[in-house]
């Protein structure tokens, strides 16, 4: 399943920032990196894609769901069921474990991958190839920043959605977790033919991105 942009115009209210898009395709399998410079506009333009954010004009259409056409309620229906997201501060809960955090939102949705069993398998698959299961049953306040990256995207894919949406996503990994990380990432996306849009800072990992695309050019 395809995503598809049109003709999207955003301003925050009060700000001189915003952005136009006139059309724009994330194919399912090709990957796409959004770049740009630091308050460019790439976290606004993901929380765009994910429906964080409604655009005042424009649609955004995840496969056939068209999401400005969805009641606030459907859209976070839409998202937990089809959505992962990687937020750049993770947005974990860390009074929970990293268990409790990454099964959070099979529990908001059991019928996401097929069931809670089959959730609860994948979660502790990923948390093996991320190098985290040792840590499952602790508090994710007690980990390293990096560690805490991992149960984020550990989080974002037990659900195995369609559409993954990631912010910076190796901004605190060393360099083999990157790699990690990246395989990960790729691996799903051609394996479960999902979308992938990734915000990085990182030119070294441009050349894994079929698609690229600059938030300088899409200022208004
Ligand atoms: N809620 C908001 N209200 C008003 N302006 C905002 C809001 N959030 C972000 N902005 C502004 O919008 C612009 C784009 O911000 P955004 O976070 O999308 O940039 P970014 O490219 O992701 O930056 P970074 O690389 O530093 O994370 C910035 O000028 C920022 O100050």
């Amino acid at each position: 399943m395809d995503l598809a942009v049109t003709d999207l115009r955003f301003h925050y209210p009060g700000s001189a920032f915003g952005l136009a898009v006139k059309t724009l395709t994330v194919r399912a399998g090709e990957p796409l990196a959004i770049l740009g410079p630091s308050g460019g506009g790439k976290t606004t333009l993901l929380r765009l894609m994910t429906g964080l954010l409604a655009p005042d004009s424009g649609t955004v259409t995840c496969g056939s769901t068209r999401l400005s056409s969805l009641s606030a309620e459907a859209r976070r229906q839409f998202r937990l069921q089809n959505i992962g997201l990687i937020f750049q501060d993770f947005a974990l809960l860390d009074y929970l474990t990293v268990e409790e955090n990454i099964l959070l939102p099979m529990r908001f949705h059991p019928g996401a991958n097929e069931g809670e069993k089959t959730g609860a398998q994948a979660a502790r698959e990923l948390s093996e190839r991320l190098e985290i299961s040792a840590h499952w049953q602790r508090r994710t306040s007690l980990l390293s920043q990096g560690e805490r990256q991992r149960v984020a995207i550990a989080r974002a894919l037990a659900h195995r959605p369609k559409f993954v949406f990631a912010d910076e996503p190796t901004a605190s990994l060393d360099a083999g977790r990157r790699g990690l990380v990246m395989n990960l990432l790729l691996d799903y996306t051609r394996e479960t033919q999902a979308c992938l849009v990734m915000v990085t800072h990182d030119t070294e990992l441009m050349p894994l991105f079929p698609q690229q695309l600059r938030v300088e050019d899409l200022t208004v």
